[in-house]
């Protein structure tokens, strides 16, 4: 079956005052997959979701998503391209002053003709699928768990059925407990959903039980992209160590062990 590029990057130049972050990135994510996105610290894994995801503007380059260039793209094209893609940040980024549920129709009330009664249903309906009980579309999230704020962050990056979701270190601060329910869950909505997933993380197990793909950013670039087992043979001194290191391992083991 043919790949369909939903995001294509080329030529991407990052850069904060002398500081360049990116140069010259290609990248392109395939619909429907999970890709993992990893590299050393300070290497530019947030700053890529944020360019890719609208937030910010690479000095050079283009990024097309849904075959539009979003790097040209007038209001009407961005309105667009925002209602087809969710974010959801490490800390779920919820307005502290909005309960859970209110915090998930933000989105909707961008979109016409949505009555509130709707709009909470539709909400509770996205609480639900990010495997929240219930009752937490009542609560604030300063009455939540962390991991019940990501879920309820993930659960308001869905809020408009997206194509594409970007993923800012899901596991971050979690239990192993917590981040491997969070790994099925991802995985499960990908695959239920159709969902294309562009996902930042540190977290080796969350490579190993989540994503298609891997793309490996250093030197400036998007250095390598491959399966795991592709990233096992990659001869350069951070990947090698990254992927045989003795965390590695024990993600393996796990992995293994899960099989
Ligand atoms: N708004 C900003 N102003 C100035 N510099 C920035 C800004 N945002 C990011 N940077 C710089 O860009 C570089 C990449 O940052 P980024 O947060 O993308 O790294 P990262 O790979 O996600 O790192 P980590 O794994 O530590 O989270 C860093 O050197 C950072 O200081």
């Amino acid at each position: 079956m043919e790949r369909e590029a939903i995001i294509s990057l080329r030529g991407i130049r990052s850069q904060f005052g002398q500081t360049v972050v990116h140069d010259n990135l290609d990248l392109d994510v395939w619909r429907g997959e999970v890709l993992g996105v990893v590299g050393g610290s300070g290497t530019g894994k947030s700053v890529l979701l944020r360019t890719i995801a609208g937030l910010r503007r690479p000095q050079a380059g283009t990024v097309h998503m849904f075959g539009i260039d979003a790097t040209a793209a007038n209001e009407e094209e961005r309105a667009m391209l925002d209602r087809r893609t969710g974010v959801m940040f490490q800390d779920g980024a919820l307005f502290s002053s909005l309960t859970v549920r209110e915090n998930v129709e933000v989105p909707m009330r961008a979109v016409d003709g949505l009555t509130p009664k709707l709009r909470r249903a539709l909400a509770d309906l996205k609480i639900s699928m990010s495997g929240l009980p219930w009752s937490a579309g009542d609560k604030y999230p300063s009455e939540l768990s962390g991991g019940m704020r990501k879920r309820a962050g993930l659960a308001r990056a869905l809020a408009l059925d997206p194509e594409i979701v970007f993923l800012d270190e899901p596991t971050a601060g979690l239990d192993p407990i917590g981040a491997s329910e969070f790994d099925t869950l991802i995985k499960g909505l990908s695959r239920q959903l159709g969902l294309t997933v562009f996902l930042v993380t540190h977290d080796l197990d969350t490579l190993h039980a989540t994503c298609d793909r891997i793309a490996v950013l250093a030197e400036k670039r998007v250095l390598v992209t491959g399966t795991m087992a592709d990233m096992m043979k990659v001869d350069h001194p951070w990947v090698h160590e990254y992927f045989h290191g003795p965390r590695a391992r024990a993600a393996m083991v796990a992995k293994d062990g899960n099989e």
